[in-house]
């Protein structure tokens, strides 16, 4: 029998410290101007290419995590010109992506530990991940986020438009309920493991009515009641073998048709896909474009995981010496190559995406 209550009740928890309401970021830092027409943008891009009414392809591509705002600028600098320059064939959002599920443990991302030293000031990081989102979509670039943490996106996902639930959370309930009141489009992975149901059964749970407790805006308890989310998809990112080859795509159409749901894919080139190999990436963005010219009417979009320099590098004890531009999560393609793959990629699908029987 437990002494006191005390045991039973929040025995394990040390401290909690309480956050700003979103509302107060959100009147600090609030969305107009030219990044909510972004925003505006980006949602209706995204959402006319899976309503086959736009015939571009979505290309989300950035670095695997942010872990420097001033850098994640540098890299948005560099890929806004890019965007524009091949806006009439691909819509591309950049990742922007502040929360990292961890296999075991590690580094969770800027949101949840800005300083990359375990402090885990998450005020802080959602201070600086919003204005870094507000800046990025004041540039005119569209922002991808993985949703990760439940409560989160009462302080960012109105700078959001386009989101993917990992390949760690698409068969959690309260991530597919929590993918129903999102406003832009989500992209369910299949899971680490290759299960592609679990992605498929995701869509049917997030397109349906849900309810789920969270805070409001001004930081109450609150039971919400969802309408259900008509544009989620589903991302082949590759499981203990890639997915992304003619065969597996055609298996995840039939799975899509037997379940009602639009025939709507993104291949993410990177992770099971590159079997975590970066430079892999190039291999199988060129295997998609092949796809593609050759009359597949079902691939919506490309994931890419790339940064100012290639690889990646460990957070080294002395944070002076972190490697400007190089990922502390997965390893990244370096931009010069993603420049050229992306053009290469445009130019070969230019005159043939207007032809595809979508919609
Ligand atoms: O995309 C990033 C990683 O693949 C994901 O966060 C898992 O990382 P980990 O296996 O190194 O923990
Ligand atoms: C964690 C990611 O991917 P996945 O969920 O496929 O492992 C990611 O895209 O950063």
């Amino acid at each position: 029998m437990p002494k006191t209550k005390h045991e039973v009740d929040n025995f394990h928890i040390i401290s909690a410290e309480e956050l700003p309401q979103p509302t107060q970021l959100k009147r600090e830092m609030p969305l107009t101007g030219d990044a909510l027409e972004t925003v505006l943008g980006g949602h209706r891009g995204v959402k006319g290419i899976l309503d086959g009414k736009d015939s571009r392809l979505v290309v989300v591509v950035g670095p695997c995590s942010i872990h420097d705002t001033a850098v994640a600028m540098d890299y948005a600098r560099l890929l806004k010109p890019l965007a524009d320059e091949l806006k009439d064939t691909l819509l591309i959002v950049m990742r922007v992506y502040f929360e990292k599920p961890r296999t075991t443990v590690g580094w969770e991302g800027l949101i949840y530990d800005p300083h990359l030293d375990g402090s885990h000031r998450i005020e802080h990081g959602l201070r600086i991940g919003r204005q870094l989102m507000l800046d990025i979509n004041a540039l005119g670039l569209p922002i991808a986020v993985e949703a990760l943490d439940l409560i989160s996106p009462q302080y960012l996902q109105d700078l959001v438009s386009w989101t993917a639930v990992g390949a760690r959370t698409t068969e959690s309930p309260t991530h597919r309920k929590l993918a129903s009141g999102i406003s832009s489009a989500v992209g369910f992975k299949n899971n680490v493991d290759g299960s592609l149901s679990v992605a498929v059964n995701a869509i049917r749970a997030a397109s349906a009515i849900n309810t789920f407790i969270s805070v409001t805006e001004e930081g109450k308890v609150a039971a919400f009641r969802t309408s259900g989310n008509p544009h989620c998809h589903v991302i082949l990112r590759g499981g203990k073998e890639p997915n992304f080859e003619t065969s597996f795509v055609a298996a995840c159409e039939q799975e899509l048709r037997k379940a009602s749901i639009a025939e709507n894919i993104m291949i993410d080139c990177s992770h099971g896909n590159s079997r975590k190999q970066y430079e892999k990436q190039l291999d199988v963005l060129q295997d998609v474009t092949a796809q593609i010219e050759a009359g597949n009417n079902s691939i919506v979009g490309v994931m890419l995981e790339s940064n100012i320099h290639a690889g990646n590098q460990p957070i080294p004890d002395d944070l002076e010496e972190i490697q400007y531009g190089v990922s502390i999560t997965d390893a990244c393609i370096d931009w010069p190559t993603t420049e050229v793959a992306l053009r290469e990629m445009a130019s070969r699908l230019r005159s043939v995406l207007p032809t595809r029987k979508r919609g």
